[in-house]
């Protein structure tokens, strides 16, 4: 296993210990999120108690094939906890999401949540937001205006591509991956994006999360707490 794989799984499984029986649990999406989906797993299969609900298609279909009891948002008013990635993570907790495209469902889910835990690996840990690109999801209709929008924000959007196409998101729609430089005020940054008509959600997630969970390459974990 790659050193990153090692301190991705570390994290995702040391980020298991803070669910507990009978709760309701978001089940975040990417290759850190899996390692605590196959975990809760582990556990329901061992007699944990829990229901949840994914952030995404992905997310679903193993959450489905590890067996665990799935929600809907009829069946719920909150979500106890949800763990979930962050492409960065600056050291207010501030994060940048979305690499994965399923930041909308994502925000909904942490939005639901009393208590966003994070799991990244060591490298996602940076002194300032804005080297990796913010994804911003646009609807397709109109997604040219939107985008000469984001250009006059300075945000130099580029179209995601995936296998040749125009990645579409589980919600069906496009992403704009932004370029900001260094982003000094992630608050302002995402209330200004989601005030453009035809950005459904951007990939800021400010003052959310409770806890990080750091994971090493030597297979070490370290809890960052707010
Ligand atoms: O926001 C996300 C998906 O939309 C992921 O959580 C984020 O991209 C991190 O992924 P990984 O754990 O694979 O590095």
């Amino acid at each position: 296993m790659a050193n990153a794989d090692a301190a991705k799984k570390a994290a995702g499984i040391r980020a298991v210990d803070f669910i507990e029986n009978g709760m309701k649990v978001g089940l975040g999406t990417g290759s850190t999120a899996y390692w605590a989906i196959m975990e809760i797993g582990n556990r329901v299969r061992q007699g944990l108690q829990i229901s949840a609900i994914a952030t995404s298609v992905q997310s679903e279909e193993l959450a489905r094939e590890q067996q665990i009891p799935l929600l809907t948002f009829t069946a719920f008013d909150y979500l106890d906890i949800d763990i979930d990635g962050a492409d960065e993570v600056d050291e207010n907790l501030q994060l940048t999401k979305g690499g994965g495209g399923a930041l909308l469902r994502e925000k909904i889910i942490a939005s639901a949540s009393r208590k966003l835990i994070v799991v990244a690996d060591e490298h996602k840990f940076v002194p300032h937001l804005g080297a990796f690109p913010l994804p911003v999801e646009v609807t397709p209709f109109g997604w040219e205006y939107t985008f000469r929008q984001l250009t006059a924000m300075s945000g130099r959007p580029k179209l995601r591509q995936k296998d040749g196409k125009t990645f579409i998101t589980d919600n069906g729609n496009y992403i704009a991956d932004c370029n900001f430089g260094i982003i000094k005020n992630p608050k302002s940054l995402e209330t200004l994006l989601n005030a453009i008509p035809g950005v459904v959600e951007n990939g800021l997630f400010v003052d959310r999360t409770n806890i990080l969970v750091l994971g090493f390459e030597d297979g070490t974990t370290k809890i960052l707490s707010k």
